[in-house]
């Protein structure tokens, strides 16, 4: 089944073309990985799709609803949610707090417990009462995943999420995503080859603004325009 649909989408800045007549499918339930060059349009894509940037021309539905033009606060109660490339969690505030300022969007009963099951997914449960500031590089991008996982999306998009990360926190990580779906459909911006190939279902190139291939990890590596641009083959 197909979550999400964006037909032609289009943003330009002044004469520069970041996303171009876009047509993108995201299945129910996959890891998908969208890459490409740097400046191909990618963070200006998933800014299309949650709402935070609008598109010129084109659509986009989310579970069959058109949203092209609903606001990003309406699109997170769809169940949409992002995390991007700098770190916005409060530094200042516990790393329970930060969790619970996202579960407490959705009106939850119990509040601690939606709060700790986002925690615990992504493997910071015991560290609940710590300041959010003191918490490494690695488990404050974790605590951003688990601030998405609080508002219980049906897609979780993460922009760059193992940039600085530590190489066995990146194990980590590619376990923590397979975890989540297929209840959560994952769309990543990832720029690390060895993450999107072992963990992406599928792979979306931009280029340009514009999509160079579509396809699995295996073909996506035999592509030979792929190669040419991006991956150095
Ligand atoms: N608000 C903006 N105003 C003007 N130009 C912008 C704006 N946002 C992005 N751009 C430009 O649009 C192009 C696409 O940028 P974008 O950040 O979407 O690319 P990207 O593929 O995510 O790149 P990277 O891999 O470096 O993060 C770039 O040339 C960028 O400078």
């Amino acid at each position: 089944m197909t979550l999400l649909q964006a037909r032609g989408l289009t943003r330009h800045f002044g004469g520069l073309r970041a996303v171009d007549g876009v047509d993108f499918d995201l299945t129910q339930g996959e890891i998908h990985a969208l890459i490409g060059p740097n400046g191909a349009g990618k963070t200006t894509f998933v800014s299309l799709l949650c709402g935070r940037v609008a598109a010129q021309a084109g659509s986009i539905a989310f579970a069959g609803q058109d949203i092209t033009r609903l606001p990003a606060q309406a699109r997170v109660r769809l169940g949409i949610a992002y995390t991007f490339q700098i770190t916005s969690i409060y530094a200042r505030l516990s790393v329970y707090d930060n969790v619970a300022l996202a579960v407490q969007r959705r009106g939850l009963r119990d509040l601690r417990a939606g709060v700790m099951a986002a925690l615990d997914r992504v493997g910071l449960g015991a560290q609940a009462d710590q300041v959010a500031g003191t918490l490494s590089y690695g488990h404050q991008r974790l605590l951003e995943i688990a601030m998405g996982l609080g508002l219980a999306p049906r897609l979780l998009i993460l922009d760059e999420p193992t940039q600085g990360l530590a190489a066995g926190e990146i194990e980590g990580f590619k376990t923590l995503v397979r975890g989540l779906v297929p209840d959560v459909t994952v769309l990543l911006i990832e720029h690390n080859m060895d993450v999107v190939m072992d963990l992406a279902d599928r792979i979306t190139v931009l280029n340009f603004g514009r999509v160079l291939a579509t396809g699995t990890p295996a073909q996506i590596r035999a592509d030979r325009a792929v190669q040419a641009a991006y991956l150095g083959g």
